[in-house]
Order: structure tokens, then sequence, then C-alpha cells
């Protein structure tokens, strides 16, 4: 059994989109933890105001099986592979660990975005502050409390 956790995240018909996310997740994964629903303004490039999520589950599945479940689940909600990495996006899922895995293929982890963006690092620290993060060899909680909150704006959004 592997702890594993994901970020969601939407700007394209964000409420329903991110609430499809979650569902889909549970119907593959079973019972899960999630955070709250966070808004924030788009990171890297002008657009619509994301919704972002993280979500943690216990899993028999090996790490390229959640990395094709993930992407298939991308797939069955409009997302085509020729989106580019900063363009809006109807789902996106990330895997953020794997237990402690440390690798780069088939994804990067823990994925690098954890400790510079707040959009994830906030949602994470609400399921999972205890987490050890095995690079920077850190909780998530001391990583949030080091994070530098006037980086990024993001606020909590009533979801259901
Ligand atoms: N931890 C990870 N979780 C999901 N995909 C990953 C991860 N690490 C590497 N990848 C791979 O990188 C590819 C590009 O994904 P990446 O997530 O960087 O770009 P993107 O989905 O366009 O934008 P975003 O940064 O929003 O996810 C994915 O298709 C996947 O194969
Ligand atoms: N606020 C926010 N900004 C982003 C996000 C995201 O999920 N939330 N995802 C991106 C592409 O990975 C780029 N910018």
């Amino acid at each position: 059994m592997a702890r594993i956790y994901i970020s969601l995240g939407s700007n394209i018909n964000k409420h329903e989109n991110l609430s499809k996310g979650l569902s889909a997740l549970r119907y593959y994964f079973g019972a899960l933890e999630h955070s709250s629903v966070f808004e924030s303004e788009a990171v890297g490039f002008n657009g619509s105001n994301f919704y972002n999520s993280v979500a943690g589950v216990d899993t028999d599945m090996t790490l390229h099986q959640v990395c094709a479940l993930l992407k298939q689940i991308e797939r069955d909600h409009g997302r085509t592979p020729a989106d580019k990495k900063f363009s809006p996006r109807t789902l996106d899922l990330d895997l953020l660990f794997y237990d402690d895995v440390i690798c780069d293929t088939p994804a990067q982890l823990p994925r690098d975005e954890i400790t510079k963006n707040a959009f994830v690092l906030w949602p994470l620290f609400e399921i999972a502050p205890d987490f050890y993060h095995p690079i920077a060899q850190a909780t998530i909680a001391e990583l949030w409390q080091g994070y530098d909150k006037s980086q990024q704006k993001l606020w909590k959004v009533a979801f259901e």
C-alpha cells in the first residue's frame, strides 16, 4: 500500500471540473481525503483564476498505474496532449508524492511545485502537515511555515 497525494487544478468551468475530478478520483481510488478548494490568480500566464485542491489516498496501484490513470482522467475531462504548459486547462492532475519515492520517470517525484506554489503547499498542509518531504528533509508543516506567503494570494472558496 502506498500513500499518494494528487494536486487538482482547473481554470475552465472550474467549479464543475474540480468537482468532477474529485468524483473521478473517488471512483478509481475509493474514499479519499481532500483539502478545501482554493481560488487564486493564474501563475505564469494571463488567464482566468484557478480552483485548486489536493487529495490523498492509500493505493495498491503501482506508480506507473497511477500516472497512466491520472492522464486518462485528464483526457476524459477534455485535456488534449497539445495543451501547452502555461495555458488554460479543464483539469490538471499532478502526482505530488508516491510514498517517499524520489524519481524522474514516469513522473518527477516529489513534484518540485510542492515547495514553489502556495496553491499546492497550502492545501497539502491542510491534509498532510506531518508528511515528510524526502528531498527538502522537512515536514509539510515546516515547509508551509517557512514559505513566503506574500508571493501568491489565494483564498478558500465555498464548495460542494
Ligand atoms: N509528478 C507528475 N505528475 C504528473 N505528470 C508528471 C509528473 N512529473 C512529470 N510528469 C509528466 O510531465 C508531463 C507534462 O506535465 P506537466 O504537469 O509538467 O505539464 P502540464 O500538465 O502541461 O502542466 P502542469 O504543470 O499544469 O501539470 C506529463 O504529461 C507527465 O508525463
Ligand atoms: N493558480 C494557479 N496557477 C497555475 C496553475 C494552477 O493550478 N493554479 N497551473 C499551471 C499549470 O501547471 C499554471 N498556473
